[in-house]
């Protein structure tokens, strides 16, 4: 018999292998806990222990257990041998590294603020069809930013009208038309609807500006339900689908990837509900590991928040974009996607903070524009290029009367 005592999963000297998952987390422990006696249960809870010391038969045992290997102040690392998990379900990897653990009592707070995944891991995850390169394969965006909106308001517009102010973007300069994260199959906008008459309406402009152009629909539902329209969505001749992935969650997100890489459809992974999870700075799981798991989940855009130049509490965006387009052992990139309260007076600050290898949508910062929203995806498409050439708005603005307007009704300021 072996003994697997829930204070024994603590070892400083122990050095992670190249197939452990290693996690960093913050933690506050309990009134009267030492950080190394909660460390420890961090371990044990999220791998193999429980609250009570076990007796078990060493013949009939598999050692899976984690090991806190690590104690910086209120920071931990604890490393994961990936036995412990089931080859491509995020869910079972979440049911340990941020499960019971969450709340657990050992710890006042606890928060998931960054994974390093083994390639073992990573190689049971699909990863994105297409990532950043998008902007070639689907659209005209070349080397610049690619430009999205929502239609305002989110709900309530009609199918035509909800589809003309996708035209009239369209016909302004954005790339992609995008539905709202609440917009889905409501009676005032029906799905189907929608979406052949928005795919429609990209048709004759294309056909007009020569220039591609697409449609992120939002296809989130039950999973059944969801799978039926992204299938509506290739028989529509669409590019793109959207869906809601964290209130959706990882598992039929993980059955939408599979079901678009039969329909060589794209993913944008519209990020509504993590606030949830990353807001609280010392609780939870972080943007950036919630960006980790899209991205290993075959997302090919995440919305990754606007470096604080948005109306959307801050986070580290350039960071997360940092760790979404680096080397995962050779897993395509997911392209960035900034969004909450941009319009063209930011834009350049936007550029200089991030780079250009984004999605910039803007729904009010064009909808609200005052001459309408024609006018208005055109002072975006103006404040990129102004940006892209190294001249300031402002004087770009000389010779761009939409520009000219936006700036006078935004200035550079960011919203709340
Ligand atoms: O879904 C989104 O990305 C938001 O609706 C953005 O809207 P906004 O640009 O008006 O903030
Ligand atoms: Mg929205």
């Amino acid at each position: 018999m072996t003994g697997i005592e829930y204070d024994d999963f603590l070892d400083l000297e122990y050095e992670p292998t190249a197939t452990d998952l290693v996690c960093e987390f913050t933690i506050d422990p309990a009134d009267g806990m030492s950080t190394e006696a909660a460390a420890s249960r961090v371990a044990s809870e999220s791998s193999n222990g429980t609250w009570a010391a076990l007796h078990v038969d060493e013949n009939e045992l598999t050692d899976l257990s984690a090991v806190a290997c690590a104690i910086d102040g209120h920071e931990i690392t604890v490393a994961y041998p990936d036995a412990l998990f089931e080859s491509g379900s995020m869910a079972q990897i979440l049911s340990c590294i941020a499960g019971n653990i969450m709340g657990m009592k050992a710890v006042e707070t606890i928060r998931l603020e960054d994974c390093h995944w083994p390639e073992s891991i990573v190689s049971g995850f699909p990863g994105p069809q297409f990532g950043t390169s998008v902007a070639h394969e689907k659209l005209d965006a070349g080397d610049r930013p690619i430009l999205a909106t929502v239609p305002k308001p989110k709900v309530g517009l009609s199918t035509d009208a909800h589809v003309q102010i996708g035209e009239d973007a369209w016909r302004g300069g954005v790339d992609l038309l995008k539905d709202d994260e609440n917009l889905t199959d409501q009676s005032f906008n029906p799905f189907e609807d929608r979406l052949a008459d928005s795919l429609a309406a990209r048709d004759r402009v294309e056909e007009d500006v020569g220039e591609r152009k697409d449609y992120l629909v939002n296809v989130t539902a039950e999973t059944n339900e969801m799978l039926e329209r992204v299938d509506l969505v290739a028989e529509h001749g669409g590019g793109f689908v959207m869906v809601d992935v964290i209130t959706c969650g990882w598992a039929a997100v993980q059955t939408v990837r599979e079901r678009c890489d039969r329909h060589d459809l794209a993913i944008h992974a519209h990020r509504a509900m993590h606030a949830a999870f990353d807001r609280l700075e010392h609780h939870g799981v972080s943007m950036r590991v919630l960006a980790q798991l899209a991205r290993l989940c075959g997302v090919d855009h995440i919305h990754t928040g606007t470096a604080g130049l948005g109306k959307l509490a801050n986070e580290d965006t350039p960071g997360i974009n940092e760790w979404l387009t680096s080397d995962l052992y050779g897993m395509n990139p997911v392209l960035p996607v900034a969004s909450g309260g941009l319009h063209p007076g930011v834009v350049d600050q936007l550029l200089d903070a991030l780079g250009t290898d984004i999605i910039v949508q803007a729904g009010g910062g064009i909808h609200g524009h005052p001459d309408g929203t024609y006018a208005g995806a055109k002072a975006l498409r103006q404040s990129v290029e102004a940006s892209l050439e190294g001249v300031s708005l402002d004087s770009y603005a000389d010779e761009h009367d939409e520009l000219a307007t936006a700036l006078e009704k935004w200035g550079a300021e960011t919203p709340r």
